[in-house]
């Protein structure tokens, strides 16, 4: 994009003029105004809130605005510090070790490896992460047997690419689910099931199996928490200490006006389920095939993280001591930079407003265009991809893996010419920037180091002749060129060491 069309850039309106132009921004400075500095300006779309909205079945942070949002992130953001994340090392390494086992069964049996396809391994252990770290719950992932896992499973597949074919309802799925009175609501969302239109009834399907799931483990939970039975959820759910357990203990001391509702804990289960699993099982995949591209740095990475477990009792490394490996680190901020399993996010205008530009823009007389005025209602796309991969902040280079970018470095360091960056994580856009950035980012990282730290130990991996199709969508999904029928999947040789 910033190559072609520089760091900002507008959208023609399409379908006969029915859809207005929209602004595309990759620029940092105006990158800082609509995410930070003038971020109440600039909110979540009216098509995303309201896909959200519907999707979690009630208000979670992915799908309100202004006030809302400021007040149910004050109460989200302390569970998401490292003080809680890091409790959750012991969750992930239960996890890993699982998922290490089942991978070990499965190749064993071939000395010069077998090929599989890792994405199906790395889903159910970010599901399972996700739902023992972040609901406290387990839905058996590694069970082939388990119906619970392919029911819900198959319901987190389904969710976005059914909501993209439903383009053309988006518009008006934020006053349809605030529609009253309640019961006229619940009786056209009954009738969606017999529409015949299969996207839609799928879409529903999906949405319902999440929220039933979620909505009994919420009573489930705080039944123990009633009775004082934290550890009741002991084994399969992070010890009591997953996140929501933490919410819900914290709230239930939370003062009256501060309180959240059921409905928005419940809509929130979901939305840190959906928003916690097919990103980070999607950044993983992309870390190993990185890892098969380049044999060399896969090797590095191995020494480190084998030298880093031969100094441990009991294979274990605490999130402090993980952070501190620097190849593990250095490439995982590379492969986050390069590959953004989110690559833009959709946000608003609800005022006129100038933008200042670091990047200047030229006019059709040649004149250099500072700033931009962005009108009230535009649709403002945020090139998270984009930004991350502009050779103006990042160097010629930009388009190669290069670890070396972090090592030895200050992060600010990283790009070529000292250029800031709004992201929260590491001069990147990765997890966004500013009041809607990614509360799961150190969970996300703590996960992501594991798995790649327990693999890489006892694994070699190796590429095959298929090659990958990373499509865009809400997230990036990888599929087999030529098989894209089959579903995702990223198939490579695995070897044990
Ligand atoms: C590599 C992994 C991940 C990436 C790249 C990522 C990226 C993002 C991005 C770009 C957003 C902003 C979306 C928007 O404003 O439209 C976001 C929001 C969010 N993410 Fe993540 N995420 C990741 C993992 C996680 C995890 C593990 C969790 C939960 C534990 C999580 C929970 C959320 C939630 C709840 C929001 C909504 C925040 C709000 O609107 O205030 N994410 N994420």
């Amino acid at each position: 994009m910033t190559e072609k069309f520089g760091h900002v850039a507008r959208l023609r309106g399409g379908i006969f003029g029915l859809q207005k132009d929209a602004l595309y921004i990759a620029d940092p400075l105006a990158l800082n105004s609509v995410l930070v500095r003038d971020q109440d300006n600039f909110t979540e779309s009216t098509e995303f809130s309201g896909l959200f909205g519907v999707i979690h079945h009630g208000s979670s942070l992915a799908s309100v605005t202004g006030p809302d949002h400021k007040k149910q992130r004050r109460i989200l953001n302390p569970i998401f510090t490292a003080k809680f994340v890091s409790k959750l090392a012991p969750v992930f390494y239960g996890v890993s070790h699982q998922l290490r086992d089942k991978l070990a069964d499965d190749v064993r049996s071939h000395p010069d490896g077998r090929t599989v396809d890792i994405l199906d391994y790395l889903t159910r252990a970010a599901l399972e992460m996700i739902s023992q770290g972040g609901i406290g719950h387990t839905f058996h992932s590694f069970d082939e047997q388990s119906r619970e896992f392919e029911e819900f499973h198959h319901a987190l597949q389904t969710v976005l690419p059914t909501a993209g074919r439903l383009f053309f309802v988006l518009p008006f799925l934020e006053s349809w689910r605030k529609l009253k009175p309640i019961w006229l609501r619940h009786l056209l969302a009954g009738a969606v099931g017999y529409l015949p239109w299969p996207s839609a009834r799928q879409f529903k399907w999906a949405i319902d199996t999440m929220h039933v799931r979620c909505r009994v483990l919420f009573y489930q939970k705080r039944a123990m928490l009633e009775g004082g039975r934290v550890s009741d959820t002991k084994g399969s759910t992070g010890i009591g200490k997953d996140l929501v357990t933490v919410l819900m203990s914290a709230n239930a001391d939370a003062g009256d006006g501060d309180k959240m509702p059921d409905g928005d804990i419940i809509a929130n289960m979901s939305s840190i389920v959906l928003g916690g699993q097919e990103t980070t099982s999607g950044a993983l995949s992309r870390l190993l095939c990185l890892m098969v591209q380049d044999v060399d740095l896969q090797a590095r990475l191995r020494a480190e993280v084998t030298g880093a477990y031969a100094t441990t009792a009991d294979n274990y490394l605490s999130y402090k001591e993980l952070n501190s490996l620097p190849v593990l680190d250095a490439v995982c901020r590379e492969a986050l930079r390069l590959y953004s399993p989110v690559t833009f996010v959709w946000r608003e205008t609800k005022e006129d407003c100038v933008v200042p530009l670091q990047f200047p823009l030229r006019d059709t007389s040649g004149a250099e265009i500072r700033e931009v005025l962005v009108t009230k209602g535009t649709s403002v796309y945020i090139g998270l991809a984009a930004a991350n991969r502009s050779a103006a902040i990042w160097g010629e280079d930009v388009n190669e893996l290069r670890p070396e970018r972090w090592l030895g470095k200050n992060i600010a360091d990283a790009t070529s010419n000292g250029v800031k960056m709004p992201g929260i994580f590491s001069n990147i856009m990765t997890f966004l920037g500013g009041g809607r950035a990614c509360p799961g980012m150190k969970f996300a990282l703590l996960e992501i180091k594991i798995v790649l730290s327990v693999l890489l130990a006892e694994f070699e991996f190796q590429a095959v002749p298929e090659e990958i199709d990373w499509r865009q969508g809400i997230t990036v999904v990888p599929y087999v060129k030529g098989k894209e029928r089959q579903g995702p999947s990223v198939p490579m040789t695995v070897k044990i060491m």
